[in-house]
């Protein structure tokens, strides 16, 4: 579809004015200093062929979209068995939020959230050092994309490590309730690292191809999950993929997605395509602002949604 590519560019020619409105995640040092003007849009099809425009190129950090890719890790590893320690419940909250956990005995709302997915990088790391963990996860990472040179970004790991404080918390707390299996500072450590994976709009749409056609990836042919695990993926991340504007993103959008707070966005088109989007000023629920908006603008456009046409 050539007008695809005319569609990418009207969508980064409107919104490019406007990436300034959004605020920078300034809670991790090394975020607080990219240029919040970066804009980029990758779409892949399900022929392969890419559609992209702005910084679609430049490697950003994906921060919370690698909880995608961590929790189909664990699902291969543990199956079913991975929702005993996690649920799949929109949590109402701010991704870093402390609350539920108290009233709901440590037992996370969902992956997305950073409790629910630090467990998840507690089962990954099920039989591993946390380098090995780590070394499991970029090679997924890399797999998905079918790019051997995506690597993690090690100054964002050690600012995320240095300031975590948060994060420790929820680790704690939820160590306090029996729910993690291995040391705190072991599972921060996946935790940091997969977040801090650096990845451009364009590895990131072709990490996110197989939940766009049934768990299979079309360029590469290999099959990384069920077609009824890849509809259940998206569906999480319809549902929980943007934390407490997970509602809105679906009202605006329509789509699975997840964000992260270095601004990136995947979603995923079902049947059609896979898009990412980056800029990285945030709103108040730390989504991207313009990349929502851009998300928004192609979804109007082509009609992709999974409500309908
Ligand atoms: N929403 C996010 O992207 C949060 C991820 C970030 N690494 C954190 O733990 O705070």
């Amino acid at each position: 579809m050539a007008d695809l590519q005319a569609l990418v560019e009207e969508i980064h020619h409107t919104l490019k004015p406007r990436t300034g409105e959004g605020k920078v995640a300034d809670y991790i040092p090394s975020l607080a200093r990219v240029d919040p003007n970066k804009f980029g849009i990758a779409i892949i099809d399900l022929n392969g062929t890419v559609y992209k425009t702005g910084d679609c190129d430049e490697a950003f950090s994906i921060q919370s979209v690698s909880k995608v890719f961590t929790l189909t890790l664990a699902l291969g590893k543990h199956g079913e068995t991975t929702w005993n320690r996690v649920g799949r419940e929109p949590s109402g909250s701010a991704f870093n939020s402390i609350v539920q956990l108290e009233h709901e005995h440590g037992k996370p709302r969902n992956p997305f959230i950073n409790a629910g997915a630090i467990v998840i990088s507690d089962s990954v790391l099920a039989g591993h050092t946390p380098r090995e963990a780590i070394g499991e996860i970029v090679r997924f990472v890399q797999y998905l994309a079918d790019d051997p040179t995506i690597a993690i970004d090690p100054e964002v790991a050690r600012s995320e490590a240095a300031t975590g404080f948060r994060n420790m918390a929820l680790a704690n707390f939820m160590k306090s309730y029996g729910k993690l299996q291995h040391p705190v500072d072991h599972v921060l450590g996946v935790y940091f690292h997969q977040c801090a994976l650096a990845m451009s709009c364009t590895q990131l749409a072709r990490a996110g191809l197989f939940l766009a056609a049934n768990g299979k990836n079309p360029i590469t042919g290999h099959t990384v999950v069920s077609s009824q695990r890849a509809r259940r993926i998206n569906a999480l991340m319809l549902t929980c993929g943007h934390y407490d504007g997970s509602g809105d993103f679906a009202y605006h959008v329509g789509l699975p997605g997840k964000s992260g707070v270095g601004g990136g966005i995947m979603a995923v088109a079902p049947g059609k395509a896979s898009v990412a989007v980056w800029s990285p000023g945030l709103n108040q629920n730390g989504n991207s602002l313009v990349g929502s908006l851009a998300l928004e603008m192609l979804a109007n456009k082509t009609g992709w949604s999974v409500f309908g046409g």
